[in-house]
């Protein structure tokens, strides 16, 4: 076997089976043997330290002096506590207290009322000294009053005695069971008194330890881990006042200061608001609210909560801020499901219902009218802009009289439970898609140009024209055979111009613009079609500047903060200004977490939506080259004027309907007028077009309109 072993080293010098000859005799080694190192002593002072470190920074160290400064404190602030009860309770402290923090919010009339009370109180005190003046000589006088009555009353009671008993000792009987009496007590309390002695201090000192130990009266670090810890903590006067000093306002903090104990007179009394609580707080003069409001994140993390946590708005009350506090945690739990979904019978009213959509932060439901207002979600991805959206035209969808026109440029299939219910569903991103919703838009607006043109007084169904995820039409570069693009907010830009018309004339009529729109951006949702909606919602957004995009300027400075929502965490949760909702009077927008509502659900509400209409054959494309009454037309163009050229009544006509009329040729126009019977002729040398001729053609003309074209 070893023939087979490559050796893998030069010279091999050993061998495993083998030891080497050289190892088997013995050699006599020499090695040289370094010194020790000379260890040197570590000086006593340096051990000491050492030690005396180990020792201090030790955890039980720490425990034991964390336990005792506790209870030390607790004893020490107990006292001051009770001491500083008692003090109140003699002197006129409590009222200079009040008056001085009065004085420092501004609060004139309940300082003046505070110094009328601590009169009141002096004089009260100063009539109870002079009493006391004269009160000995009262007190012996009653004394020796009381006393004799006592004796006299006692030896009334031994004569009756001794005569019932008939015996004289027992005149003195009752006398002598008081003398009795006061001997077993005089012996009682000489007996009880060195127990007495010894207990008293300490129930004393038990009696402040708990008065300190309720008011937590240790510093923070040597309070136990419990108490420390501050998450959750029901919200209390002085937690909001300490929290409110501490924001780094300095008139603030100094006015507080200027309280001492009685700043909490700055706030109204904490009420209980859905999963949260509610304060107003007067601000002491100085302080503007929205330096309050600017200050929401430390504010939060004062009040030991998470900046979504606390909402800061701007009641009617001058100088006041109202503060909503969530319960730690209470915003993360799910809002139960829709009244859409639980009640199959619910059913909707344009005009007057309201849509229910989810819970305000009180935990009042949020219900929003969607009568005669144009409408705008707005949000970053995925924060649940589409259910939203689609909650309201569920609900809308539930008053049969209600049309959509339904334009969803995402085309997942949010929306496609609307097939069947909707006039109009076109679904997809693309260019094409783009062109279609904008084909749609503008077909609204031709029904709104002959809602408005019709006799006053006529009645409109609800048009509902929705467009989710609308930026893809404003970005859309796409354009048509004129070179107008559908996309962008120029004054030739297709979509802009339609939405704007429907936005300027629409609500009269009942023609509504309703659009989801992702991540605002002056480019993909312009300004003026912004400021067109009288609902504006908006689901979590990046910036604040996105923010006055989404709600507009006046809701932002009043506190509305999407900005501020959680994406991802907060999805469905939005910030709404409109007069759809009642909105707390002085507040510009209000926060509403909505229902979700799936697809499954969704679907299940459509259902019931189809099953009020008749059938609906719901278009998925807008038909080109509508049916026109040309004859009609040709008449309208003509107005009141007896005649008109050939050639201005071709670009009329095409003004009117680019689609049917944009590629008609003077002889188009021609073969027409021949057909009806009002052929063009000659005036002034020029071919025109007779207003008498055509209308006497429109009144003789057969039922079979022969006049009707197709573009
Ligand atoms: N009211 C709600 N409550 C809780 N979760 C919700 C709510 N609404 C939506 N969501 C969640 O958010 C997800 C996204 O919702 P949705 O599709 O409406 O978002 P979006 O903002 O329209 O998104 P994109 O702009 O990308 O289309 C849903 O799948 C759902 O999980």
């Amino acid at each position: 076997m070893t023939e087979n072993v490559v050796p893998l080293f030069k010279n091999p010098t050993t061998s495993t089976d083998e030891p080497p000859a050289e190892a088997a005799a013995p050699v006599a080694v020499l090695s040289v043997v370094d010194e020790p190192p000379v260890v040197r002593p570590v000086p006593l002072w340096v051990r000491t330290g050492r030690t005396a470190r180990t020792i201090a920074t030790h955890p039980r160290t720490r425990t034991a002096a964390g336990v005792v400064v506790r209870h030390g404190s607790y004893v020490l602030g107990g006292t001051r506590v009770v001491a500083k009860r008692a003090w109140d309770g003699r002197t006129a402290a409590r009222y200079e207290r009040m008056i001085r923090a009065a004085e420092a919010a501004g609060n004139y009339e309940a300082a003046a009322d505070w110094e009328q009370r601590g009169a009141a109180f002096r004089a009260a005190r100063h009539k109870r000294r002079m009493d006391l003046i004269t009160s000995p000589e009262r007190l012996a006088k009653n004394a020796a009053y009381g006393t004799g009555g006592t004796i006299g009353g006692l030896l009334v009671i031994g004569i009756a005695l001794a005569i019932a008993t008939k015996e004289p000792s027992d005149v003195v009987t009752p006398l002598m069971a008081l003398v009795d009496l006061i001997h077993f007590m005089v012996t009682f309390v000489t007996v009880m008194w060195g127990p007495l002695v010894a207990v008293g201090p300490w129930v004393a000192l038990a009696g402040v330890w708990t008065v300190g130990r309720h008011r937590q009266a240790a510093p923070n670090w040597a309070l136990p881990a419990t108490a420390r810890s501050t998450d959750g903590e029901p919200i209390t006067p002085s937690i909001v006042v300490k929290a409110l000093r501490d924001l780094g306002i300095g008139p603030l903090r100094n006015a507080i200061k200027e309280m001492g104990d009685a700043g909490a007179s700055m706030l109204g009394p904490i009420t209980i608001a859905g999963c949260g609580i509610e304060v107003d707080v007067t601000l002491p003069s100085g302080v503007s609210t929205n330096e309050v409001q600017g200050k929401r994140r430390k504010l939060a993390e004062n009040l030991s909560r998470h900046e979504h946590e606390v909402f800061i708005t701007i009641p009617v009350a001058a100088r006041t801020v109202r503060l909503w506090v969530a319960d730690s945690g209470a915003l993360d739990e799910p809002i139960g499901p829709s009244p859409l979904v639980t009640d199959d019978t619910m059913t909707a009213d344009y005009t007057k219902g309201k849509a229910p959509w989810g819970q305000d932060l009180r935990g009042d439901a949020a219900a929003l009218s969607l009568y005669q207002r144009h409408l705008l979600i707005t949000g970053l991805s995925n924060q649940g802009k589409t259910v939203a959206l689609r909650s309201l035209a569920l609900w809308l969808a539930l008053d049969k009289s209600v049309q959509f026109l339904l334009g969803d440029l995402k085309g997942v299939g949010d929306w496609k439970m609307f097939d069947g219910l909707a006039q109009v569903l076109i679904q997809g991103p693309t260019d094409e898609h783009v062109v279609q919703v904008v084909e749609m838009v503008e077909g609204a607006v031709d029904e709104m140009n002959r809602r408005i043109q019709a006799p006053p007084g006529t009645t409109f169904p609800p048009l509902i024209v929705l467009v989710d995820e609308a930026q893809v039409a404003f970005m859309c570069p796409a354009k048509d055979e004129e070179k107008r693009p559908y996309g962008g907010a120029k004054a030739n830009s297709r979509y802009f111009m339609a939405v704007r018309k429907i936005h300027n004339q629409g609500r009269a009529v009942n023609v509504l613009m309703w659009q989801g729109t992702q991540d605002p951006t002056n480019e993909n949702l312009p300004k003026l079609v912004r400021e067109g909606a009288h609902t504006r919602a908006s689901l979590a957004l990046g910036t604040e500047s996105q923010a006055r995009m989404a709600l507009g300027d006046k809701a932002v400075d009043g506190g509305a903060a999407p900005n501020l929502l959680r994406p991802g965490l907060d999805q469905g949760t939005l910030v709404l200004a409109s007069s759809g909702i009642t909105i707390p009077a002085g507040q510009s927008s209000i926060t509403v977490r909505t229902h979700y509502i799936n697809d499954d659900a969704a679907e299940v509400i459509t259902d019931r939506a189809k099953a009020l209409r008749d059938g609906i054959t719901t278009l998925t494309v807008i038909e080109h080259g509508e049916e026109r009454d040309a004859l009609a037309d040709i008449a309208t163009v003509l107005g009141d004027t007896p005649r008109v050229l050939t050639a201005d009544v071709l670009k009329r006509l095409s003004a009117l309907s680019e689609d049917a009329y944009g590629s008609w040729t003077p002889g188009d126009l021609k073969r027409v007028l021949e057909d009806a019977g009002a052929e063009p002729y000659k005036s002034d040398g020029r071919m025109v077009v007779g207003r008498d001729r055509v209308q006497r053609a429109l009144t003789n003309r057969t039922e079979d309109g022969s006049a009707s074209v197709e573009g």
